[in-house]
């Protein structure tokens, strides 16, 4: 495998394309709210739905139907153009690499939106090499439109040799801008045995020891509690440190069973907890639980606050409440702190939850 000296990697790919960014900013994008432009009911509500959601993706993939794949591409056209998003970024999904539809989807949508569009989620990426062929295309492309700051590239894992190639995927091209689980894909790809689009499996469970009865043998009849493991536990994992590694941002992605809105908050916040900055939203009721999920608590602010305001210079170790606190426990708080002030940039009922919480003395 060869790779570029440190010197070419910032160049644009043409002549004429915008500077590659040194830097992939931390844009709120708790929520990528996708949707479907060929359907007419469903795009209609689209424009009402900027400020409310961080991102909304027009999907040109799966779940839009083959007869369906012109119109969709047409109809984001359509959209992007006529309205204005504000604060909300618009991104988009691409048809598969392999598929007959993906090469106009890029011909068509970067000259058209191409200042529009923040972001295009590439599905099934398997390697470095799929990274490179969308790289080289949009500069040329952006360079032929003259486009002014390049669209940044986002991945699907959603197969096992794309999570087998994480790393190098990540750090394919500076306009790698994360991540994200396509679990229902991978699942099919690995030969995993659930039906499910993401969560959980009654049968993936780790089971309570059996008591010890009045002979001292295990009593086998007993009743005994199970715990329900997460499925996703190890590619989320192994996402956010190769998107950590390499300066960009792990999203979970979807979860098909809209209708059970607390497992999907229970999983929305695993990935939360482990380092995932975001989510999918395939539906206008996960969008809130996104957004709830996604921002950091009144609790967890309260307390980072005022270990940062017990910490002084960062150094040494004091105790809050019973519990050491010291210079890495104090980098956990600025963690959320963080996030916070950038999420209250452009979330007012946020910033005054924020701007509510009282900072005791520490
Ligand atoms: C699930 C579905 C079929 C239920 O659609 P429905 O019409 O049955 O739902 P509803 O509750 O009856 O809808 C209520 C209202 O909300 C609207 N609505 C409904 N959804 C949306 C939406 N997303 N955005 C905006 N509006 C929406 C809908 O049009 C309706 O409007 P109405 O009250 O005026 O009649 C529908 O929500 C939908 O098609 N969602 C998007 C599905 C999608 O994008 N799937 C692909 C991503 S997941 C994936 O690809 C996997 C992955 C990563 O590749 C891998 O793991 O491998
Ligand atoms: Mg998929």
């Amino acid at each position: 495998m060869s790779h570029k000296s440190a010197k070419d990697f910032f160049r644009p790919l043409a002549v004429g394309a915008p500077q590659p960014l040194r830097e992939i900013p931390a844009r709120p994008s708790r929520a990528i709210h996708f949707f479907d432009p060929s359907n007419e009911k469903m795009a209609a509500k689209i424009p009402a739905m900027v400020g409310t959601v961080d991102v909304l993706l027009g999907n040109l993939e799966d779940a839009i139907k083959a007869d369906n794949k012109v119109a969709a591409r047409e109809g984001l056209v359509k959209i992007a153009q006529e309205t204005d998003f504000g604060p909300t970024q618009l991104w988009t999904r691409i048809n598969a690499l392999d598929s007959p539809w993906v090469l106009d989807d890029l011909t068509t949508l970067v000259p058209a939106i191409g200042e529009k569009l923040d972001v295009i989620m590439v599905p099934k990426v398997q390697g470095a090499e799929d990274i490179h062929y969308v790289d080289r295309i949009l500069a040329q492309l952006e360079a032929k439109a003259g486009i002014t700051r390049p669209i940044l590239i986002h991945a699907i894992l959603e197969t096992a040799r794309g999570v087998a190639n994480v790393e190098e995927i990540c750090g394919a091209s500076p306009r790698m801008q994360g991540l994200s689980l396509g679990p229902a894909d991978l699942a099919a790809d690995r030969k995993m045995k659930t039906t499910r689009v993401g969560g959980g499996h009654p049968g993936y469970l780790v089971r309570e020891d059996a008591p010890r009865g009045a002979d001292g043998l295990p009593d086998l009849d007993a009743k005994r509690a199970i715990f329900q493991q997460d499925l996703w536990h190890y590619t989320i994992a192994k996402m956010v440190d190769a998107c950590a590694t390499h300066g960009i941002y792990p999203y979970y992605g979807p979860f098909g069973d809209i209708k059970d809105t607390v497992a999907c908050e229970d999983q929305f916040r695993n990935a939360f907890l482990l380092g995932c900055v975001g989510t999918w939203s395939l539906h206008p009721v996960q969008i809130k639980i996104a957004n709830r999920v996604f921002s950091p608590s009144v609790e967890d602010i309260a307390h980072a606050r005022r270990v940062v305001a017990a910490m002084g210079d960062g150094t040494g170790a004091v105790m809050i409440d019973g519990k050491m606190e010291d210079d890495a426990s104090l980098k956990q708080c600025l963690v959320l702190v963080e996030l916070a002030e950038k999420l209250a940039e452009i979330d007012p009922d946020l910033k005054a939850t924020y701007d509510a919480i009282e900072t005791p003395e520490a």
